[in-house]
């Protein structure tokens, strides 16, 4: 039999087996993050980073086998819209996923409906339509409400994405790679507004390759190489140069300003 679950894990995975297609991504994972803990999965290129957020998101499911088990929010079996009220994502697939077409606003408003877009039997309601001007003014997109998708910058639509993810009020925010592609002041202006959103209360999970997008807030750090954990602890002890070089097999050095840490080639 498993453990019982900690009240407070919106993620518990047992010794979990899972397959992207004919590759196995994860042979025997087991990993448990909590509400309240601002985290950081850091890891090369392929190293199932993305995968990891696909068993939270449910769009990924791992083996049925004996003892292993995988909970979120404590449960083995939770419905999916429930859990899309719970989280709010950012991925790269989201940001693929919308038609360029789409006025700004809607991509935002889908995130009550925890869809991609807005289907003719959902009807949003005269608050939920001031939730999405509201949070688009608080982000600076409030020009951008009536704008087509597919006319934003990156920036930008990270950080609409960013609002989707935000607008039901979700207990956990996950970001895969929200920084990536981004100008240096895209960049800092999506790490002040995550700031800010942590500092509020909102539980981050940020997966990422990329040390210079890791909020001072966060306190944990979840190393991944080849779908194994090599490292779990205190993102003090683990973002240093030894453990960088073997994560990232290529010899680190990190420094560090104002909370946050950029790494160099070492030597
Ligand atoms: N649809 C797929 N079919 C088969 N293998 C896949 C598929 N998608 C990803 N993979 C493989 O699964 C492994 C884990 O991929 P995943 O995208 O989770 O890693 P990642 O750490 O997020 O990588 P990146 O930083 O490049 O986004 C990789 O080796 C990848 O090549």
């Amino acid at each position: 039999m498993s453990e019982a679950p900690a009240p407070s894990a919106y993620l518990e995975l047992q010794a979990v087996e899972a397959w992207l297609g004919p590759r196995r991504v994860f042979e025997d994972l087991s990993l448990r993050l909590h509400r309240g803990e601002h985290t950081v999965v850091l890891g090369p290129n392929g190293s199932g980073k993305s995968s990891l957020v696909k068993l939270l998101s449910r769009e990924l499911y791992p083996v049925v086998k004996p003892g292993s088990s995988l909970r979120i929010f404590g449960s083995e079996t939770v419905n999916l819209w429930e859990l899309r009220g719970r989280i709010g994502l950012v991925s790269q697939d989201l940001q693929a996923a919308y038609g360029g077409r789409v006025p700004a606003a809607d991509v935002v408003l889908s995130g009550f409906f925890g869809s991609v877009g807005i289907g003719r039997s959902q009807v949003a309601t005269t608050s939920q339509h001031r939730r999405v001007a509201a949070l688009m003014a608080q982000l600076g997109l409030a020009e951008l409400a009536e704008r087509p998708y597919g006319q934003l910058s990156d920036g930008q639509r990270r950080r609409l994405l960013l609002a989707r993810a935000l607008v039901h009020g979700p207990e956990v925010l996950v970001l895969d790679e929200p920084t990536n592609g981004l100008d240096l002041k895209a960049k800092h202006q999506l790490l002040a507004l995550l700031r800010e959103l942590v500092q509020a209360g909102t539980t981050l999970l940020l997966v990422t390759h990329q040390i210079e997008a890791i909020l001072p807030e966060i306190r944990r750090c979840v190393l991944l190489r080849e779908g194994k954990v090599v490292g779990d602890g205190p993102a003090a002890q683990l973002l240093q140069d030894a453990p960088l070089s073997a994560l990232f097999a290529t010899p680190l050095r990190v420094c560090e300003a104002n909370g946050y840490r950029q790494v160099l080639p070492a030597g």
